[in-house]
């Protein structure tokens, strides 16, 4: 069958041009890197090839040995790198080669600043893929042939706009690139140079890469007229790395592998390599990058791990292997324990998934507690890039909700700083004599929490208080309800009960305030009685007049800001307002005579309490007029 292909020139996407041009001007300084990219994509075709003929052996023809061939020419400048598998088609080109189809790319192109140095780190956090032949050419040409496909096609760029697209001479199945080189980048069309690049970066492709032997001729050779068949040999180890034993295998090669299968330039921080023999066989290569990606908080990111069954490639982005909690982990799993046509499908309903799911996941959770007793400080920039991710574990994890709590990191009033580094157990060993309750506050940023008048009793007392300020915290604490064995009690919400550290003096004391109180309460409870569910006299306040708490069972106020936000119905429930009769302004409000006076004033220290913990009002206008009114007695006019 011949398809008919005429010549066309086709404009590139806008971003591909914007990419390019970013491109070409922040990664000059490792041009190198070019030849990594396009191998990874020619291994990547292999793979293909590989996974395509398991239905149909046809496409593998006469031509079964998967390979890479890297060639150059030092006279023309040029460098070409061929592969034989997948291949392709007119339209995979445009699609392909014209085009950038990742998410993420307009972000990323947004997030660019101008300045090289950040740009090309960020560059390495995207992954560069095929353009960056344009790094080191002013021309690429692609030829293509698809398996399957008698019709081979070729397409060319010199990167400024415009690519063709016309029928080409090629027999065999797969891809030749040809780039040339610019001027100034030549020294690449040299066998030492490309060999030494294919050595630190492609080692670990697991296909055999080619390069022509003897391709200096020796002394006594140079005058023979004969030329001989070029002889081909292999330059990489070309054995898939993570069958290899880990004691062969180096840091730089490891590090290597991550971002091939990645396609994130950073190193990672921690991998951890396993081949598990037993009940079930499979081995294991689970990396956790260094960085966050930008879509980190997107649960529907792209994630889940390279899936391979006895070596062979059979999909990217299997996400039945580990929970979404654990999303940012990258990797390959390589099993004999599924089917060569495992599906999707049949992934979602496979017990042995199931058990492979359980171990991976205890895999990754040991690594975390491992770095975190081993290496404080590695666990601590993990906790940055990636710990409100993690915060969703409990909730999503049961079994293992008292393993992710130990590897939780919360601020505290014990340092009172933002970055979040007290782990529970670290709370619990500074618990004080009779405590048996893991005190936290959560609030809407940092400062409410730290500040929060909620903190006032534990200050006076000495006792340690969690802050928690991220979105995810309420939820957190909705399904962490006790770690080694010490109920969490949110000290903005119920009756507090400080158990033993309340003496029988204090609270002696306090039955007697309640006591005296009786009438100022049921004063400000008449004024309040549309707003709060009930009034009473406050065991947290030191310094502050008044408080509000939320019922035992009600939704925190953190949460129901964040449903709110989120246009969702939120249960209807009132706080309770605590007042402190021994402040001076509550002295002042409980000799007040004019009741109308004394509504004003209870009606601004209600708003107050409810700013002070981070909230909105319903009415400020009506507030600002009450304080301003009250001011300007207190100035005598
Ligand atoms: N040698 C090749 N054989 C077959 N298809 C190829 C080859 N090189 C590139 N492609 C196709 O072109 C697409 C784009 O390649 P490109 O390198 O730009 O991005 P990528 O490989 O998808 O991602 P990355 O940016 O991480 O490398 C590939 O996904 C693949 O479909």
């Amino acid at each position: 069958m011949t398809t008919e292909i005429t010549k066309e020139t086709m404009g590139f996407q806008t971003e591909v041009k914007q990419l390019l041009h970013l491109m070409i001007h922040s990664l000059y300084s490792h041009p190198e890197i070019f030849l990594r990219e396009l191998i990874s994509n020619a291994s990547d075709a292999a793979d293909k090839l590989r996974y395509a003929a398991l239905s149909d052996s046809t496409l593998l023809g006469s031509d079964p040995n998967l390979e890479i061939r890297v060639g150059f020419d030092e006279d023309n400048r040029t460098v070409t790198i061929t592969d034989n598998g997948i291949g392709m088609d007119r339209d995979d080109m445009i699609a392909n080669l014209g085009t950038i189809a990742k998410s993420g790319t307009s972000e990323f192109l947004k997030n660019m600043t101008g300045d090289q140095q950040k740009d090309s780190q960020l560059i390495g956090k995207f992954g560069v893929g095929f353009y960056s032949a344009f790094i080191v050419a002013d021309k690429v040409r692609v030829e293509s042939l698809k398996a399957g496909e008698t019709q081979a096609v070729s397409w060319e760029s010199d990167g400024s706009g415009e690519f063709t697209i016309e029928p080409a001479e090629k027999s065999t199945r797969g891809t030749r690139i040809t780039l040339f080189l610019k001027d100034d980048q030549k020294k690449f069309a040299n066998g030492w140079e490309l060999r030494s690049i294919i050595r630190k970066y492609s080692d670990h492709i697991s296909i055999p890469i080619l390069m022509e032997k003897n391709e200096m001729p020796s002394e006594d050779e140079e005058n023979k007229d004969e030329k001989k068949a070029p002889e081909w040999e292999t330059v990489n180890t070309a054995k898939a790395l993570w069958t290899r034993s880990r004691s062969d295998i180096s840091d730089d090669e490891y590090k290597e592998f991550y971002h091939h299968i990645s396609h994130d330039y950073s190193d990672p921080l921690k991998w951890s390599h396993n081949a598990v023999e037993g009940k079930l066989e499979y081995t294991s290569l689970l990396y956790i990058p260094s960085k966050a990606p930008m879509d980190l908080y997107n649960r529907e990111m792209d994630r889940g791990l390279k899936l391979f069954v006895q070596r062979v490639f059979i999909m990217d982005k299997a996400e039945e292997f580990l929970p979404l909690y654990l999303r940012f982990i990258k990797g390959v799993l390589d099993t004999n324990d599924l089917s060569l046509n495992v599906s999707r499908e049949i992934l979602q309903k496979d017990p042995q998934v199931d058990s492979m799911r359980t171990a991976l996941t205890k895999r990754v959770l040991d690594m975390l507690s491992k770095m975190a007793k081993n290496d404080p400080e590695q666990y601590q920039s993990f906790w940055k890039e990636f710990g409100q991710v993690l915060k969703e574990g409990p909730g999503e994890d049961f079994a293992n909700r008292e393993k992710i709590a130990k590897l939780l990191r919360f601020s505290s009033t014990e340092d009172a700083k933002s970055e979040q580094t007290v782990s529970l157990e670290d709370y619990v060993s500074r618990m004080q004599e009779g405590q048996d309750k893991i005190y936290y506050v959560a609030a809407e940023s940092f400062n409410a929490a730290k500040s929060s008048p909620h903190l006032e009793v534990f200050r006076k007392k000495g006792i340690e208080v969690l802050l928690m300020c991220d979105r995810i915290d309420e939820w957190l604490m909705a399904h962490l309800n006790e770690f080694d064995g010490k109920q969490f009690e949110d000290v903005a919400r119920g009756d507090l009960d400080l158990g033993k550290m309340d003496s029988e003096e204090d609270k002696k004391a306090h039955e007697e305030v309640e006591k005296k109180s009786e009438d100022l309460v049921k004063r400000v409870q008449d004024v309040l009685s549309e707003q709060v569910e009930s009034v009473r006299v406050t065991h947290r306040l030191t310094e502050s007049p008044a408080c509000l708490v939320v019922g035992a069972n009600d939704m925190g106020a953190q949460m129901r800001r964040i449903m709110e936000a989120a246009g969702q119905a939120v249960p209807d429930s009132k706080p309770i307002f605590e007042i402190n009769p021994e402040h001076p302004l509550i002295t002042r409000l409980d000799q007040e005579q004019d009741e109308d006076r004394f509504a004003e004033l209870t009606k601004v220290l209600l708003d107050q309490a409810r700013l002070a913990e981070g909230g909105q009002l319903d009415d400020p206008g009506a507030y600002v007029q009450r304080l301003n009114k009250l001011l300007m007695e207190l100035s005598g006019n």
